[in-house]
């Protein structure tokens, strides 16, 4: 594209800025409700809403608390809410089991959520964390974050989520061939209709603090996780496991963190035409409620402002903790 204008006072910028209606009229991108997936997290118990404090405005709820979180946010029109675990300590093991368990908190959760409101799309975590005793992603053997036995572990994970409803299959593992592993997979059990969402650029962030807090993994990692999440420097590198990932048999990919990386995801955009997404991670969100409590912004205006970034950077939608709260401003 090249704009081509006259000079001044030929052209005047601030005629097509003049008033609402004018800006209206020329405003180049929007933001939806059809944007948002509303990241969730659920733990043990009936009617427990337990807040996160490194996350104002944001609560852990039990099964039954995230099913009537779920209706409330189809009925906002929000159309896919994505499940992380809280998973009790007494589960953590080595090996990981939990992670397959059809009955684990975030297969219960899924069922629950799909008898309540079939019509919101239920989106997993394929992740060995929040089962992991060393909060890592993957199996950790002498020290090493090992692949390949991950990969089948990340299956049969995958597998159970699917079996339980899950719409959207979420893999944030950074395993190198977990997609077309469990691609595969998908098609040989008959879930022929199972989207992967590929956390495909991963990034290893400082940015998810409050979410191992929200998790309770803070405390379990061990060591942190560069081996597997990219390098915060590296832009190039996003692109070929973008495309690995479509090749391997990914509906939609995804950038991680977001603000920091619109960079990224206009790249990723403008190279593959896929369904791109962002996650507008906790630590994101928490400097932007942070700041708003201490009165330094306005954070009803820098939570749409900041939304609005990832459509602009080409993002067709955004995971958000911010869901329910923008959809309700937008309704
Ligand atoms: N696998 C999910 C995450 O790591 C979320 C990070 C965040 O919200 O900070």
């Amino acid at each position: 594209m090249r704009p081509v204008q006259a000079p001044f006072p030929l052209t005047r910028h601030r005629r097509t800025r003049a008033s609402s209606a004018i800006r209206a009229l020329v405003q180049e991108n929007d933001l939806g409700v059809g944007d948002l997936i509303w990241p969730v997290f659920v733990c043990d118990g009936t009617g427990v809403e337990e807040p996160v404090s490194s996350m104002p405005g944001v609560v852990r709820r039990s099964v039954d608390r995230v099913t009537e979180a779920a209706r409330e946010a189809a009925d906002l029109g929000i159309p896919a809410i994505c499940l992380f675990p809280y998973t009790d300590p007494a589960l953590k093991t080595a090996s990981c089991e939990e992670a397959w368990n059809p009955e684990n908190l975030s297969n219960r959760a899924t069922r629950a959520i799909k008898s309540a409101t079939p019509g919101i799309a239920v989106m997993s975590d394929v992740a060995l964390d929040p089962y992991n005793a060393d909060g890592h992603d993957g199996f950790v053997v002498g020290g090493e974050i090992v692949n390949d036995e991950t990969v089948a572990a990340l299956v049969k994970q995958a597998l159970s989520q699917a079996e339980a409803g899950v719409d959207i299959i979420g893999p944030s593992d950074m395993m190198d061939g977990r997609i077309g592993a469990i691609r595969d997979a998908l098609e040989d059990r008959g879930y022929k209709n199972t989207m992967i969402l590929s956390y495909a650029a991963k990034y290893a962030s400082a940015f998810y603090g409050p979410f191992r807090d929200a998790v309770g993994a803070s405390g379990a990692l061990k060591g942190d996780k560069k081996s597997y999440q990219m390098n915060p420097a590296n832009s190039d590198e996003a692109l070929r496991l973008v495309e690995r990932d479509l090749r391997e048999g990914a509906d939609m990919v995804m950038v991680k963190p977001g603000l920091p990386y619109l960079d990224i995801c206009r790249r990723v955009k403008d190279t593959f035409g896929a369904p791109t997404f962002a996650y507008q991670v906790s630590g994101e969100y928490a400097m932007i409620q942070a700041a708003a409590q201490n009165g330094w912004i306005d954070g009803d205006r820098a939570m749409v402002e900041s939304l609005m970034c990832f459509k602009r950077a080409g993002c067709d939608g955004i995971l958000t903790y911010f869901a329910p709260t923008v959809a309700r401003a937008l309704a």
